[in-house]
């Protein structure tokens, strides 16, 4: 019975956090994402051009899925695409023997300038990995029958290091109780239903929730556009800036605390995470961490939500769901 533990380290601004994956007989730094489920990295197929600065995955030590191939388009309209080999992978101490890498030969000009990041390690469910002919499971699904637990935790943190497990629940990381809330799979992602939202201008709670994905691959909180717009209308200097694409604050600002409820659990998101970064460096004015989901279909609950909690992605039971508790 595998359990394992790996670093989740924060980049600039946590816009990410990243991760060391043992990958035949490399080790890359990969972003661990639960809103996709392609493990993806740069290689020695990849152009130079695009690969400058990246580690490398060299797929001499895997054998090829002949014809398989494999394109994907994150929310953010990032993209990467490439071909795919069956190699031996290895997080934080648990082993896939035969785990499918999906080689890039193309990636868009995001992930070419993040040059920390090696590539992604999806952990969404695998109905929506997008090899084709044949789509292959996740690192998550092809490890399960043999971690001591189905579950996976996401502990991360503002400016530090935080971690994941996988096979366990690691009571160290959190405090009170976990709460449970069921997920609806047929999306591919890990949703769930928040219950409400207070806190800011909308301090007059908005009773209404909604449907939500936990997402560690987004760096922001992307919830209703009333919730948003309440929210900052307690906050002096803020407003939406069209021409920025979302809500931006004053850096000098600390922001109220943020409230979410989730099975009858609230959640506080401290204000001083949704005073996210300036806008450029040297600006005085900042990003806000909460932005409207207008457009996308339901909120998400990304890496400024995920930072202020304990994360339990449960699929151990008859049906997959998640826990929160405070950190
Ligand atoms: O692509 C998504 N999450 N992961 C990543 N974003 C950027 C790089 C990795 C994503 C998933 C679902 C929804 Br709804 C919106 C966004």
């Amino acid at each position: 019975c595998q359990t394992g533990e790996v670093a989740a380290d924060p980049q600039l601004y946590d816009q990410s956090y990243l991760s060391p994956v043992t990958i035949g007989n490399s080790e890359l730094m990969l972003d661990f994402d639960t809103g996709s489920a392609d493990l993806w990295c740069f290689s020695t197929e990849s152009p130079a051009v695009q690969s400058a600065g990246h580690g490398l995955y060299n797929p001499s030590t895997g054998t090829e899925l002949d014809g398989a191939f494999w394109d994907i388009t994150y929310g953010d309209q990032s993209a990467a695409s490439g071909n795919v080999f069956a190699d031996k992978v290895v997080v934080g101490g648990v082993t896939a023997t035969k785990q499918a890498i999906e080689a890039a030969t193309s990636v868009s000009y995001e992930f070419t300038e993040d040059v920390a990041s090696d590539g992604l390690l999806g952990l969404a469910f695998s109905s929506i990995n997008t090899i084709l002919p044949q789509p292959q499971t996740t690192f998550f699904d092809t490890v399960r029958n043999t971690l001591a637990k189905a579950v996976f935790t996401v502990d991360l943190k503002k400016g530090a290091a935080g971690s994941y497990t996988f096979g366990y629940i690691d009571s160290s990381k959190y405090s009170g109780a976990i709460t449970y809330v069921p997920v609806n799979t047929a999306n591919g992602f890990w949703q769930f239903t928040a219950d409400g939202y207070s806190g800011g201008g909308n301090n007059a709670s908005t009773g209404r929730g909604g449907v939500a994905i936990a997402d560690t691959g987004t760096s922001l909180l992307y919830l209703p556009a009333s919730v948003a717009k309440g929210y900052y209308s307690g906050v002096q200097g803020a407003s939406f800036d069209f021409r920025q694409g979302g809500y931006t604050l004053p850096c000098s600002a600390t922001p109220p605390d943020f409230n979410v409820a989730i099975g009858g659990k609230t959640f506080t998101v401290p204000g001083s995470y949704i005073n996210y970064a300036p806008l450029r460096a040297g600006s005085s004015t900042c990003f806000g961490g909460i932005q409207a989901d207008s457009g996308i279909g339901f909120s998400i609950f990304g890496d400024v939500f995920l930072k202020a909690v304990y994360a339990i992605f449960d699929d151990s039971g008859s049906s997959p769901k998640l826990g929160f508790a405070a950190q």
